[in-house]
């Protein structure tokens, strides 16, 4: 099967960011922009996810990935339905897919420090973390839940102190770190739930109340 791939790779370093994006926020945009100077991206690839397994009520496809196209608009920045073309959910499948179609290039999985929380419900979660390095990008919450994470725990040998982040491409995975970068405290959650205050009928499809 051949792959629209959204930009060049090669010799590349590029973050991919994946997620729900119901809808993209600034929030977003802050971490893929200080993922870019943190470290030494060339490019960062927003990936919409087809199907996030652990979210239900997701809307659809094409209106978030609109909403990543708006918030990503960037330079070095590139919006891929990679997912969509992969048909996979699980990240674990999409990078099995993707990366031995892209050697050459250099990819980092990036993602805020809530994920870390349960990164171990993920699909094959500690395989994964043996495909990419992982960049963590803080956002407000408890950074206890983070630091106490089984992913935390089980790979604090393979962590790498934030300085030595741009040097990821000498170690093999699992390789991680955290980023204390500055806050932004931007949620789809909030945005959905404004949404809804101002008009509960237009929000149905995506009602935040359906989340938990
Ligand atoms: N304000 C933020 N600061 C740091 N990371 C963030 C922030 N918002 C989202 N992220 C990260 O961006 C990625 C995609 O997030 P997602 O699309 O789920 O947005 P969200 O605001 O967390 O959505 P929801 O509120 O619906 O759970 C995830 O890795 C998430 O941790
Ligand atoms: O593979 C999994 O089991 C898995 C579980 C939860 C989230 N993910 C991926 O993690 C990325 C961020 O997810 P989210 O929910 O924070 O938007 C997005 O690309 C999801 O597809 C992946």
């Amino acid at each position: 099967m051949s792959l629209v791939l959204p930009g060049p790779y090669n010799g590349l370093r590029i973050g991919l960011l994946g997620g729900t994006f119901n809808p993209a926020h600034s929030g977003h945009r802050h971490i893929a922009l200080l993922a870019m100077q943190h470290l030494n991206l060339d490019w960062v690839w927003w990936i919409p996810a087809a199907g996030n397994p652990l979210k239900q009520e997701e809307a659809p496809f094409e209106a978030r990935f609109a909403s990543v196209k708006r918030m990503a608009q960037h330079p070095r920045m590139r919006v891929t339905d990679l997912e969509r073309q992969l048909g996979t959910r699980y990240t674990y499948d999409t990078l099995r897919a993707l990366l031995p179609r892209v050697k050459g290039g250099e990819f980092i999985w990036l993602m805020g420090a809530d994920n870390l929380r349960h990164f171990h419900r993920w699909g094959n979660w500690d395989k994964l973390a043996n495909l990419v390095p992982i960049a963590v990008i803080a956002r407000p919450g408890d950074a206890r839940f983070a630091r106490l994470s089984k992913f935390a725990q089980r790979f604090s040998w393979c962590r790498l102190a934030p300085a030595d982040a741009p040097a990821f491409h000498r170690f093999m995975p699992p390789v991680w770190t955290y980023l204390p970068t500055p806050l932004h405290t931007a949620s789809s959650t909030q945005i959905r739930a404004q949404a809804y205050q101002r008009n509960p009928f237009r929000q149905a499809i995506s009602n935040p109340a359906a989340k938990n």
